[in-house]
């Protein structure tokens, strides 16, 4: 990468006062004091947890040669002080990063769920077509081949611009990315130029960070509200679910054109005669009007919106029906995504549900081809919205034969104090509570017969249990797994 000046980065923030300035040639910017080598730009963020102001003398000792600052600090290096760090930090790394987004195809996706889904539907059609793709979402970074570890679904606007640039520079076309609600009103993706920008389905979540239906809601709508204001440039394309309700409003907020997807609406692109099987599903897709039939391995009702809204994500971005059909055709699921493990004819599904909407559909799908009784082991996160608890315990009790109530992440909260939450939802002796979540899958286990599934929620792909502070090797596969090699 070309080096830069700082006065030429800091030339980028129009408004500032800057006290003690001189010039050196900028390193790294970084928002995080275990990130800073010598020569470094440290922005303090007054973070949710701490405040980045306080590590400032740690930067320094670092190598940090200039601060950026929202508060009055004493060092003794040049600050730059400005209203609000988060908005210097994205116009800065933007800028570090020369822009990478402007080199990429980029397709930001948001909704309560499917986003993983979707954003893995995407880079596999755009990988069968032989492009070199990226992806950044829950369960990793991956730039071709190359898997980065993640800390969050949408990383930090630091940590993204890296990426992108990463991208573009390893010749990356294609870009699908995980756009959280939580990163769009923390502005993690503040200058970050979508072409593409899909919206899946708006349900419960994240309460306890939004408070509010209505914040949440505003939330997801920014990132079709910053989808590209100038016509003319770049052919920017919003794709709503047309069933979804709130699409109606996200439209209103967008000055992009739109695409529209669904199966109870007149939308453009739309699946009928669906026939769902434990096997995978077959439909009619129709593409203003023209008819294909699709038989493809992922199985549930959920999981035709979210082909449904890759096929529109591709389709906007100029790959032809066929060849999206093939690829999706192809596509073998996600892991922990209503992943099948049988055994002596007793099937167990692992799935990342952790959501009421989540959890229903999975055990709406189950229900579908199950044979025997169904069991639903599951539980909810702690640190995370308490409302959707009991909510998430009641639909585990009325669409499943018996509902285990067990641990998921409960991070600093008391495991039981969140099973009790749950129980509020329920009545009384419908659900058998077992706190530790590797013998409740044990148990569930142990009570199926042939005919019989059993659903364990919750974690999904996820290798760790966060108990406390501390995160622990857990793996729901593996629990499946080892106990199948012994029974
Ligand atoms: C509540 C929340 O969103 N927190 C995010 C936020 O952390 P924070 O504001 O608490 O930061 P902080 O720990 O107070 O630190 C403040 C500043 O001090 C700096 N610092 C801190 C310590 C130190 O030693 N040195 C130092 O420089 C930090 O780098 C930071 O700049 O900024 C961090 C960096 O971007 C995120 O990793 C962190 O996500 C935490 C882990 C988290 O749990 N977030 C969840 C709520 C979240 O964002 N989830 C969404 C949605 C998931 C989904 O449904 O798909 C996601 O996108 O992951
Ligand atoms: N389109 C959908 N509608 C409703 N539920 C879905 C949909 N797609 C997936 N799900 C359910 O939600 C779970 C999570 O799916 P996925 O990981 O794709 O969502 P996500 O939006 O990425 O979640 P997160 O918010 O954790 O990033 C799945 O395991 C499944 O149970
Ligand atoms: N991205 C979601 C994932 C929840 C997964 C569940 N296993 C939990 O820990 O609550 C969150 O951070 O809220
Ligand atoms: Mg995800």
């Amino acid at each position: 990468m070309d080096t830069m000046l700082a006065s030429e980065l800091i030339s980028k923030l129009k408004f500032k006062e800057v006290e003690n300035f001189t010039d050196f040639e900028v390193a790294l910017v970084t928002q995080d004091t275990r990130e800073v080598v010598a020569d470094s730009i440290f922005i303090a963020i007054a973070g949710h947890t701490v405040d980045g102001h306080a590590f400032v003398d740690q930067a320094l000792q670092s190598g940090a040669k200039l601060i950026i600052a929202q508060k009055p600090i004493k060092v003794g290096v040049p600050v730059v002080y400005v209203e609000n760090t988060y908005k210097a930090m994205a116009i800065l790394s933007s800028a570090f990063y020369n822009y990478p987004s402007q080199k990429l195809q980029v397709i930001g996706v948001t909704g309560t769920n499917g986003k993983t889904t979707v954003t893995h539907m995407i880079d596999a059609i755009f990988r069968d077509q032989g492009q070199k793709t990226g992806l950044i979402g829950t369960m990793y970074r991956r730039i071709g081949d190359e898997v980065l570890k993640t800390n969050n679904t949408t990383p930090d606007i630091i940590t993204l611009q890296r990426t992108l640039a990463k991208m573009a520079t390893v010749n990356v076309s294609e870009v699908a990315m995980e756009v959280s609600s939580v990163a769009l009103i923390q502005g993690r993706v503040w200058g970050v130029d979508f072409d593409v920008a899909v919206f899946t389905n708006f349900s419960q979540d994240h309460l306890d960070y939004h408070k509010t239906m209505a914040n949440y809601a505003h939330a997801k709508s920014l990132l079709f509200a910053q989808l590209g204001n100038s016509y003319g440039g770049k052919e920017k394309v919003a794709v709503f679910n047309l069933d979804d309700p709130m699409s109606k409003k996200f439209m209103q907020d967008t000055p992009a054109q739109v695409l529209t997807y669904g199966i109870d609406s007149p939308a453009m692109i739309r699946a009928e005669n669906i026939d769902i099987h434990s096997q995978g599903t077959d439909f009619d897709l129709v593409v203003f009007k023209q008819r294909y039939h699709l038989h493809v391995k992922t199985v549930g009702l959920f999981n035709v919106y979210n082909l449904l809204a890759a096929f529109g994500a591709a389709y906007v971005s100029g790959i032809a029906t066929e060849d999206i059909i093939s690829a999706l055709t192809k596509f073998p699921g996600v892991k922990g995504r209503l992943q099948l493990l049988s055994h002596k004819q007793v099937s167990v599904i692992v799935d990342y549900a952790h959501t009421p909407d989540g959890l229903l559909n999975a055990l709406e799908t189950i229900n579908d081809f199950a044979k025997g009784k169904v069991y639903c082991v599951v539980g909810c996160g702690g640190d995370r919205d308490h409302d959707k608890r009991p909510k998430m315990a009641q639909i585990a009790v009325a669409n499943s034969d018996l509902a285990v109530f067990t641990s998921d992440n409960p991070r600093t909260e008391d495991p039981q104090a969140i099973i009790d939450d749950m129980l509020k939802g329920v009545e009384a002796g419908t659900a058998k509570v077992i706190v530790d979540r590797s013998q409740a899958i044990r148990w569930a286990l142990e009570q199926a017969q042939p005919g019989d599934v059993v659903l364990i929620a919750g974690k999904g792909h996820e290798d760790y249990q966060i108990i406390g502070k501390q995160k622990y090797h857990f793996d729901d596969v593996e629990e499946v797994t080892n106990y199948f090699k012994q029974a």
